[in-house]
């Protein structure tokens, strides 16, 4: 096996992992779409070594051999690495298991203790335990549960269990959550998943921002104007209409991936490279985050939208009333922009733009931070409209770093002309860098907290998502609907006109094709 593959190698601090990595949920969608995947890069990248084992549990019968041939499958269509040329497989398929569990049934439970005891043995595992939840929220709490009930936190290892989204539906639920969660791991066991914060760029947004001098000293309110994140999607809600009718953008999107980017983006440089000092300044941004106080200055600062019938690349799709599973009356937001104020010294008068939305033109996530212009006094800016700097933070589907910067035109007059300086990593080293997945099962079986969320910020995060959904509860009107393919109501694109500025193209977006919809409902 190499630990080279496509010019990736394992960090110099990284080691390969001992663990039975359990997958509650295995027959679901995320693990044949997500974490198979994943297992599999880690595996080729030396990350994940002999002495491993995976069992996937759910309640569907299967054999260990079936079990086998759905990761394969698995594999073969979503993962970086196809297995194209067959080798190695069997070693890998070796080391899964299957076993039929109803979570709610303890017996169960002790049998897979049983199990387990017997993998370590086989492949020389010490006692380490990762329980993926790849599961309804609402099972955690008997899954926890049933995990002490049936031995498996006794091990000589780590036990460690990582959860995955939606953590609550609010603020209240959440807590229940925790508190259920709480009566069997500790915080320090438990992984709250943010598969945005495993994202290569997401990651980087702290590289660049502490680790060149020239970006630091102008992060601050005194030379940025505004900092803009969009997390465009193309998709519809495929078929997760059930779960989605009842979540939304807000819940969706804006309460977990698009928070902790503005955490990344604002947090102040933490004391230490540990898990809990990175984690204690995202949390101080989520304190300093100002709470909509009522349902007008929601309205004031919040816009939602729902898609109707339209057409994306010339393909007709349909209106999000219409999708599986979702009710012919539906009032649920699939466009989401707010106006983000983070009240600190280093913040105040900034304002964040976010937002989100399905059946949009592209699909993109982009942070576009604006620098402030230079004085207007100045020789050039008297001749020339200056357009100002922006950084662009390009996370997906390109990665990479864009600057733009005012030039001289080139000749012998005194136009001066913005021109780019692109970094495109992405373009460098192919589309192959590790999935968000990958690192996070890596980080959460090595014991790295770092990038995923602790209570506290959740709690947070929540605290403020609450006020909007109050504040939308009391009437409709404002939701506004778009056609699929247009950039969502042009009520977003007003949210900045309003402060005198305006949403910034993201990559591949032609700006004299931006189609904002004027509808309201009716
Ligand atoms: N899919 C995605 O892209 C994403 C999903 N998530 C979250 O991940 C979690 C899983 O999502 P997803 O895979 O899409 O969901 P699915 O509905 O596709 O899968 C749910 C899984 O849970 C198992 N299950 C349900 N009830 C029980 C039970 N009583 N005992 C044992 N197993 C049970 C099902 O298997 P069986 O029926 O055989 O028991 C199935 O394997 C959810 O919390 C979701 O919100 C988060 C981000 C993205
Ligand atoms: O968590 C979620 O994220 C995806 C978008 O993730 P990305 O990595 O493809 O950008 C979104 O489609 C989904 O609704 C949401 O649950």
């Amino acid at each position: 096996m190499s630990n080279q593959v496509n010019g990736h190698q394992p960090a110099a601090d990284s080691a390969s992992v001992s663990a039975v990595l359990y997958i509650f949920g295995a027959t679901g969608d995320l693990a044949k779409r997500k974490l198979f995947p994943a297992i599999y890069a880690l595996w080729r990248e030396g990350y994940l070594k002999g002495n491993f084992a995976v069992v996937g549990l759910a309640r569907r019968p299967r054999t260990d051999e079936q079990f086998r041939q759905d990761v394969y499958d698995s594999i073969r269509e979503f993962a970086r690495y196809k297995n194209e040329d067959g080798s190695e497989w069997a070693s890998f398929a070796d080391h899964f298991f299957y076993q039929s569990l109803d979570i709610h049934n303890l017996e169960g439970f002790r049998q897979l203790n049983e199990t387990t005891e017997r993998l370590e043995r086989q492949f020389d595992i010490p006692g380490n335990r990762l329980f993926y939840l790849a599961l309804a929220p609402e099972l955690f709490g008997t899954v926890s549960r049933n995990l002490r009930g049936g031995g498996l936190l006794e091990s000589s290892g780590w036990q460690r269990v990582v959860i995955e989204k939606p953590f609550g539906y609010d603020y209240e639920s959440a807590e229940r959550l925790n508190r259920e969660l709480g009566e069997v791991f500790r915080e320090e066991q438990i992984y709250r998943i943010d598969h945005y914060l495993g994202k290569e760029m997401v990651q980087n947004i702290e590289v660049v921002r502490f680790a060149n001098a020239f970006f630091e000293p102008l992060w601050n309110n005194k030379y940025i104007a505004n900092i803009q994140i969009t997390l465009s999607e193309t998709v519809g809600v495929e078929d997760r209409g059930g779960y989605y009718d009842h979540s939304g953008a807000l819940r969706d999107m804006a309460q977990n991936h698009m928070l902790q980017m503005v955490t990344m983006m604002a947090m102040e440089p933490p004391s230490r490279l540990n898990p809990e000092a990175i984690r204690d300044e995202k949390v101080k941004v989520l304190r300093s985050i100002r709470r909509y106080s009522n349902a007008d200055e929601v309205r004031a600062n919040v816009v939602r939208g729902q898609y109707t019938a339209g057409s994306l690349k010339g393909v007709p799709v349909n209106g999000y009333r219409d999708e599986p599973n979702v009710a012919p009356d539906s009032v649920t937001e699939t466009y989401f922009a707010a106006k983000v104020m983070v009240d600190n010294f280093r913040w105040a008068g900034v304002p964040f733009y976010i937002r989100t939305g399905k059946r949009l033109p592209t699909k993109t996530t982009e942070v576009v931070v604006e620098f402030k212009n230079v004085p207007e006094n100045v020789h050039f800016a008297r001749k020339t409209k200056l357009e100002p700097n922006l950084l662009v933070f390009r996370v997906n589907p390109l990665e990479g770093i864009y600057i733009k910067v005012n030039a001289k035109q080139p000749g012998s007059g005194w136009g001066i002309v913005p021109v780019a300086m692109d970094f495109c990593q992405s373009c460098q080293v192919g589309l192959n860098t590790p999935e968000a997945y990958e690192r996070l099962i890596y980080d959460a079986a090595r014991g790295d907290s770092t990038y995923f969320t602790r209570w506290d910020e959740v709690a947070l995060a929540w605290k403020f998502i609450d006020r909007i959904a109050d504040g939308w509860r009391e009437s409709h009107d404002d939701l506004y609907f778009y056609p699929a393919g247009s950039w969502g109501p042009e009520a977003g694109h007003e949210l900045l006109a309003r402060d005198g500025f305006r949403w910034w193209p993201v990559h591949g977006q032609d700006e004299g094709e931006v189609v904002w919809s004027a509808a309201r409902p009716t």
